[in-house]
């Protein structure tokens, strides 16, 4: 079922003559007028059985979890229903191609191009109905999750908040039991209530967001839900459903008006849902499938005991500097992670979050200089269009995983964690200067930035955790006075400590 192709090979069996395309184009003046569109017609490919059902049909899980699903030893057995999120556009453009899409993969050197078939249906997440019926099914193994990491609406204790609004919402509509709920752990809690009922067993929910132990996150959200819907159920999910832990990665933007044109003139066909992302990927998971799943080892996934090492190396090391990077190199006006890598006041900060979190990483065989090394070349890859802005959205949610835990982890060392409290103090600045400012906490910050000077950084730490803000360490006083004179670094004269 793999199908690849590299720039310029377009043309070979199944795909139209770009040649004649172009023609044609230039008769119509819509260069992608006549070109074909990319289903499983155009590019024969069975489908698979849906064994898999996954909430977040985002870019990332086209070119993660699909990729590795499309590229498993047993890839016929395990086809997936992908459901989006808040909207119905990405199922519907999908839809119309039979699931198909095409993976670019962008390196240094060019572009290599990939038509992925795991995905047989995508649905838009509104169908709730559809959903339940999925997942009751006893062929439904898995459940996979990219919902973002704000849409389990974790307090600052790391559990779900159960006063967020549309959880409240979503619970009186699960008491009522008329109507749909809206969030996707609504969805997804309905959903096993509906497999519980039909009989048909225990199964993994794999969550794939860039999350801290994910596994027990989810495990908690999703039991805390229908714990305060019905406790029958929540001991049921307790008992049958397996929380699988991962790290996952593989940097993935948002696809681009100028991706989609990129793939028709490389392969000669209309495809809407393209995904671009780097040529690394890795995926390492930890926890039961109690109904099977996929020979994703032979797309090189890993599968460990003990996950945390990895999972803090990743969430640490590269997600942190991205959040570093998105908030300290908007500030000094760059748009993209590989412009403010090439700055030497944010490569700098990146440079010294990395010592840091590296004094606090153990593990086996982390070869944490290699990695460090391999970011560098990942960020500096300019051929990936990574946007600062998309990074920064709901930084509330992230710097609880990405900096929080290192700042607390070298104060209980007794050093400043100043390079930590320097990624903090750039979201409050960032916060407090940008025009859009996008969080599920953005009354609360909007409120916090209204107070002024140091009661504004209180105020925020307070929002982030509300125990760091009196932290003291031999090295640096408490935390809030740290960050305090920490901001503006990005504002500021560009001089490195
Ligand atoms: N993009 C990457 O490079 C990458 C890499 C590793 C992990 N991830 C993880 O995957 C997640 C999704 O990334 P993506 O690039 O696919 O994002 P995306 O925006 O393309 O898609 C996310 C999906 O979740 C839905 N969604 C978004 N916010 C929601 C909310 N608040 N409530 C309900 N549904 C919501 C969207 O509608 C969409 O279906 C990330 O948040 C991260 O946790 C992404
Ligand atoms: O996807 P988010 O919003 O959790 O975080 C933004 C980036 O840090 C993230 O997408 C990375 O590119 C990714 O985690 C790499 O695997």
């Amino acid at each position: 079922m793999t199908m690849t192709e590299n720039a310029g090979a377009a043309g070979q069996a199944g795909l139209a003559d770009p040649a004649a395309a172009a023609a044609a184009a230039a008769v119509t003046g819509d260069p992608a007028a006549d070109l074909p569109r990319l289903n499983r017609s155009l590019r024969p490919a069975a489908k698979a059985p849906v064994r898999i059902v996954h909430l977040g049909l985002g870019a990332f899980h086209r070119s993660h979890q699909a990729w590795y699903t499309h590229r498993a030893g047993d890839a016929p057995e395990w086809g997936i229903a992908s459901f989006t999120g808040r909207r119905p556009d990405a199922a519907l453009a999908l839809a119309e191609q039979d699931g198909l899409f095409t993976l670019v993969e962008r390196g240094d050197a060019g572009d290599s191009f990939e038509v992925i078939g795991s995905i047989v249906a995508a649905v838009d997440g509104a169908d709730v109905g559809r959903l339940a019926e999925l997942v009751a099914a006893p062929a439904t193994a898995i459940i996979t999750l990219t919902i973002t990491e704000a849409a389990y609406r974790l307090g600052t204790d790391g559990r779900l908040d159960l006063r967020a609004p549309d959880v409240e919402t979503d619970l009186a509509v699960l008491a009522r039991g008329t109507g749909s709920p809206a969030t996707p752990l609504g969805r997804l809690v309905f959903a096993l209530a509906g497999r519980r009922a039909a009989g048909a067993g225990p199964l993994a929910v794999v969550c794939c967001d860039n999350l801290a132990s994910n596994g027990t996150v989810a495990r908690r959200a999703v039991t805390g839900l229908a714990a305060a819907w019905d406790a029958g159920l929540a001991a049921w999910i307790e008992a049958n459903i397996s929380f699988v832990s991962t790290s996952v990665d593989r940097i993935t933007p948002r696809t681009t008006e100028a991706d989609i044109a990129a793939v028709e003139t490389a392969c000669g066909y209309r495809d809407t849902s393209p995904v671009v992302a780097e040529p690394f990927r890795n995926w390492v998971l930890s926890g039961d499938f109690p109904a099977g799943r996929p020979r994703w080892q032979d797309a090189g996934a890993v599968f460990v005991d003990d996950i945390e090492p990895y999972e803090n190396r990743k969430l640490w090391l590269l997600n942190g500097a991205h959040s570093l990077l998105a908030y300290a190199g908007q500030l000094r006006g760059h748009a993209t992670v590989a412009e403010a890598l090439q700055d030497e006041l944010c490569r700098h900060a990146v440079e010294r979050f990395w010592d840091e979190a590296e004094a606090n990483l153990h593990g086996p065989d982390l070869q944490i200089p290699a990695y460090r090394a391999a970011l560098l070349e990942r960020f500096g890859n300019g051929r990936i269009a990574h946007h600062l802005a998309q990074i920064a959205m709901d930084g509330s949610t992230k710097l609880r995983m990405r900096a929080v835990p290192v700042l607390l982890a070298e104060r209980a060392r007794g050093r400043s964690g100043a390079a930590a409290a320097r990624m903090i103090a750039a979201w409050m600045d960032f916060s407090a200067s940008a025009a859009r400012f996008q969080d599920p906490l953005a009354a609360e910050v909007a409120a916090a930035n209204a107070l002024g000077g140091a009661e504004s950084t209180r105020a925020l730490l307070a929002l982030l955790s509300p125990g760091l803000v009196d932290t003291a360490a031999p090295a640096g006083g408490p935390v809030a006075e740290l960050v305090e004179n920490l901001r503006g670094t990005f504002s500021g004269p560009a001089v490195p400590e």
